[in-house]
């Protein structure tokens, strides 16, 4: 069996996977003690173990130390390549890229040839475009919806609201509806400006994924919800790998 781990920088997604069958799954902390609770069944069958990250060195360390501890099987972390299987980054330095984005686009890539747009709406949002050579066309990186609120918080002095993730983007009354109705409203016009690429760059099918996703489908975005998205890609390229 094998264990695949999505770590971003808030949450950590894993799944057990034999030959393709998932037999459990669970969501931790990136940087807590346990990252991966709910991991009990079949640990001692697990082959081998494959990482897709973008969280930082020192818990990226401390994520490789808390799975060799626990697993006997080797530990193997995947990060963004310039190309795989007809899919090719637009990236001239790949090693730029984070690994998730690379992997949702290799997940969409093996069911979406006729080309694709990914939004992952995470700690940060990220968008990326795909055409139907596969190739990468580019992306854009955005604040995530609680980063948001969270500067406003931070860097704001006379900002104080009740943060709550709605749906309503009419003007504000209020603080808090302003910053919440601000975060719906922006948004809103991030969901415009997808729908205005998509046509532009003929790129019909719109995934998402992420931990706001859902909410963003809720605010209009017309898309197919695929919350295990890094999970898929990194499953392919894991599977294409050579042994260690
Ligand atoms: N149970 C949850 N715990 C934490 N964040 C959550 C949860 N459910 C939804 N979210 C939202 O998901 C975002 C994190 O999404 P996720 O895709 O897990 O992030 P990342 O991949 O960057 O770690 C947060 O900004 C938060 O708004
Ligand atoms: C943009 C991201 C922080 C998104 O990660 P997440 O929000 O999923 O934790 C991650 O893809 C990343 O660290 N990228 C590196 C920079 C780049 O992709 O160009
Ligand atoms: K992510």
């Amino acid at each position: 069996m094998r264990l695949l781990i999505d770590a971003g920088n808030s949450r950590l997604k894993w799944r057990l996977d034999d030959a393709g069958r998932v037999v459990d799954q669970g969501v931790g902390g990136s940087a807590d003690p346990d990252p991966v609770p709910g991991l009990t069944t079949g640990v001692a069958d697990i082959s081998r173990v494959a990482v897709s990250t973008v969280a930082s060195e020192e818990t990226r360390l401390a994520l490789l130390r808390h799975l060799s501890d626990r697993i006997k099987a080797p530990v193997r972390f995947y990060w963004a390549e310039a190309h795989r299987d007809g899919l090719t980054n637009a990236y001239h330095d790949c090693n730029q890229m984070g690994a998730d984005r690379w992997h949702a686009m290799c997940g969409a890539w093996r069911e979406h040839k006729q080309g694709f747009i990914v939004v992952d709406a995470g700690s940060a949002i990220t968008v990326d475009y795909v055409d139907s050579g596969g190739r990468h066309l580019g992306g854009f990186i955005l604040p995530g919806l609680q980063m948001m609120r969270r500067s406003l918080q931070v860097d704001a002095a006379r900002i104080d609201f009740d943060p709550g993730q709605v749906l309503v983007t009419t003007p504000g009354t209020s603080t808090s509806e302003c910053v919440n109705h601000g975060v719906a409203w922006l948004s809103g016009a991030l969901i415009d400006r997808i729908q205005r690429d998509a046509e532009k760059f003929g790129l019909n099918d719109v995934l998402a994924t992420g931990g706001d996703a859902g909410w963003l489908i809720q605010l209009g975005l017309a898309a197919e919800s695929h919350p295990s998205l890094v999970l898929e890609g990194l499953a392919i390229v894991d599977a294409g790998a050579l042994p260690e």
